[in-house]
């Protein structure tokens, strides 16, 4: 299977479990691979028959910024699923990284892979 990918996608939000974190926005930086079969816009040269990545990424952003959640689980499963249904992808793994959440490491988050039901 082909793999369309968005790396490094940095979007300011609000996040987090602790009252300071519901006062503040902080970054989130996501990587998403997405399954989608290319071979029919590489035929026809034709960004209508491929997953626009600059679509979905302002999809993404738009749904991150306005997002309110504590858990990044929360925030990484609603974006995965928001891939799948409006994009038709059959597959979706995505890393969500909150950098500098934790003292001494680079970056926290959760990675996940979520098929179409
Ligand atoms: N598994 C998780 N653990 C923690 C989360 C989280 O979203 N998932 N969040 C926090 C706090 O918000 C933290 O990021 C503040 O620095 C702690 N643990």
């Amino acid at each position: 299977m082909d793999t369309i990918f968005i790396d490094q996608l940095a979007i300011d939000t609000q996040i987090g479990l602790y009252d300071w974190e519901r006062r503040i926005r902080q970054r989130v930086v996501l990587d998403l691979a997405m399954d989608f079969d290319i071979r029919a816009a590489a035929a026809t040269d034709d960004v209508a028959k491929t997953l626009d990545y600059k679509a979905v990424s302002k999809r993404v952003i738009a749904f991150v910024e306005d997002a309110g959640f504590e858990l990044v689980e929360t925030l990484a499963e609603r974006v995965a699923a928001l891939i799948i249904e409006e994009f038709g992808v059959t597959r979706v793994t995505l890393r969500l990284n909150k950098p500098f959440a934790l003292r001494g490491a680079k970056n926290v988050g959760v990675q996940i892979t979520r098929p179409a039901v």
